[in-house]
């Protein structure tokens, strides 16, 4: 039995598919959205839609090789006609706070190779300031607890990511530091600071990207646009 949470994450995520047409090539985001986005088009592959995706993560290519969504390799690809992602925050000019799943750094190349990036999420996930959810930013090894602590003079208590008892290792074999902010004013200010860290790969903040917002609440599945951003 699924959680309302899940209903919602399903029912957007549903929603998202019907926007795919036939000879699509779609950037395939992370995340527990994007699952049913992803079961949803195996569906329609089985019907006879043809596109093909690229995974922005291993659990993500795992999911599609089980529900028989075709992939392509990026290396072969110059763009892409569509990208579909979940975000953990979504202000109201469409900035994101992505990767806590930690596939921030490949999701943010798969979507910004887009045409047409469309987040999916639940309702929780509309905040009027990012920050409260903590900012995940991607760090090499190598020196992390100096360039945590570099971190910390921007304002934030960055903690090394952790699952399961041990350090959580991303895709790229590079470590995450979740840094709590609480208050993000300047989301493109900020990004370029942290980016001028040595050490730092890339943050979890994703902005003048989106194009389209679908979100899932109790009454059904809401989009936002550019030019509608209200619903
Ligand atoms: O790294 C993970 C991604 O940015 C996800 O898209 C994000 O965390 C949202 O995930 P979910 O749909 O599970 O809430």
């Amino acid at each position: 039995m699924l959680s309302d949470v899940d209903l919602k994450k399903k029912a957007v995520g549903e929603k998202a598919v019907e926007d795919i047409q036939d000879g699509m090539t779609i950037g395939l985001g992370s995340g527990s959205t994007v699952y049913w986005m992803l079961k949803r088009l195996g569906e329609k592959v089985q019907e006879g839609i043809k596109v093909s995706g690229v995974p922005s993560s291993v659990r993500t290519e795992n999911w599609a090789k089980e529900f028989g969504v075709p992939l392509t390799d990026f290396s072969e690809v110059n763009r892409l006609d569509l990208a579909i992602d979940g975000a953990d925050e979504i202000d109201p000019n469409f900035n994101l706070i992505k990767g806590g799943g930690g596939s921030l750094l490949r999701e943010k190349i798969v979507n910004q190779a887009a045409d047409r990036f469309v987040v999916v999420a639940d309702e929780s996930k509309l905040v009027e300031e990012l920050g409260a959810f903590p900012l995940p930013i991607e760090v090499v090894q190598f020196g992390w607890e100096l360039t945590a602590k570099h971190l910390e003079s921007l304002g934030c208590n960055p903690e090394l990511r952790k699952k399961d008892g041990d350090v959580f290792v991303t895709n790229n074999q590079n470590y995450i530091l979740d840094c709590q902010f609480n208050s993000i004013t300047e989301p493109e200010k900020l990004h370029e600071e942290i980016k001028s860290l040595v050490g730092v790969v890339e943050t979890g903040l994703f902005f003048n990207m989106t194009n389209q917002v679908l979100i899932g609440e109790e009454q059904g599945v809401k989009v936002l646009s550019r030019d509608n951003p209200i619903g």
